[in-house]
């Protein structure tokens, strides 16, 4: 088995409340994204947002449907976002190649048949993160570079949290049907992310820390503004993010994550501020 997937349900904020430790991880935390020569994807119904990640080394690993889908093929009512963390990889689109090096990403439009993913080296390997949602278009299949990026310059040193938000699949950019993703890199010495936080209830997002040191860890914030809960995450996690929660973070080190989002509108700004003080 080259694809390895897990369903997800949605969770409602009442319930949520009651969660143990373990029982917001189950729900919330994407644990393993990156396996050699696999494809490991998570079928969350919030949003029906698929999460997930490949990772080819020794191999070419084609994009399979899986069973929740049932569909002849992966694209054939979803769009997918796919951006390299790791060493310089190789996209195939129908047979078109698209090379794309770290930090870079593909939008892959709704019809797609066969989508292939290989790395061109064995010892520094690709890997693809991966978010798809249902797509009721097709909107043409492209290559996003950083250069091609809206960037945002956010925060401040003084408050810790002075951060370069890339948008790479944003409506300014790419066109989409409800797909959004991008990466923010926080600046030496700044660890906090998404502060002041934000919902949207008009938007789940899903977040994948990356760049992290191994033996560090990024404690992410969630949940209704006036009830928060946390979870620990190590190096190339995954959070889901229902519309109802915000999302927020901050690192024992430097690090970088990849946002992704679907719902009611393409709009980024869209957001509804919370400030620090009236957390809970
Ligand atoms: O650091 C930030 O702030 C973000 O990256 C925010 C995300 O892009 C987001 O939550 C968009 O809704
Ligand atoms: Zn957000």
């Amino acid at each position: 088995m080259t694809t390895l997937y897990e369903e997800r349900f949605v969770p409602h904020p009442r319930d949520y409340a009651r969660y143990d430790t373990e029982r917001l991880r189950e729900e919330f935390l994407v644990p393993v994204l990156f396996d050699a020569d696999k494809t490991r994807l998570t079928y969350s119904h919030v949003d029906r947002m698929i999460v997930g990640g490949v990772m080819p080394v020794t191999k070419t690993i084609e994009l399979e449907s899986i069973e929740p889908l049932k569909a002849e093929f992966f694209l054939q009512r979803r769009e997918l976002g796919a951006i390299n963390i790791g060493g310089p990889g190789i996209v195939e689109v129908d047979g078109t190649q698209y090379e794309i090096d770290c930090k870079e990403a593909m939008y892959i439009g709704r019809g797609a048949r066969m989508v292939k993913f290989s790395s061109r080296d064995s010892a520094a390997p690709a890997k693809f993160y991966l978010n798809s949602t249902p797509a009721h278009r097709e909107c043409p299949t492209r290559k996003v570079g950083q250069e091609d990026a809206k960037v945002l310059e956010m925060g401040a040193g003084e408050t810790c949290n002075q951060r370069v938000i890339r948008q790479l699949l944003v409506k300014e950019v790419v066109d989409t049907c409800q797909l959004q993703m991008g990466m923010t890199e926080l600046a030496p010495g700044s660890v906090w992310n998404t502060m002041p936080a934000h919902t949207h209830s008009r938007r789940m997002e899903a977040y994948m820390y990356f760049n992290l040191p191994e033996d560090q860890a990024v404690c992410h914030f969630m949940g209704p503004p006036q009830q928060t809960r946390l979870i620990w995450m190590a190096n190339e996690q995954a959070v889901i993010s229902p519309a109802w929660s915000l999302h927020s973070g901050v690192g024992t080190s430097n690090y970088t994550f990849i946002w992704g989002m679907a719902g009611e509108n393409l709009d980024y700004t869209d957001m509804d501020f919370v400030q620090p003080n009236e957390l809970r």
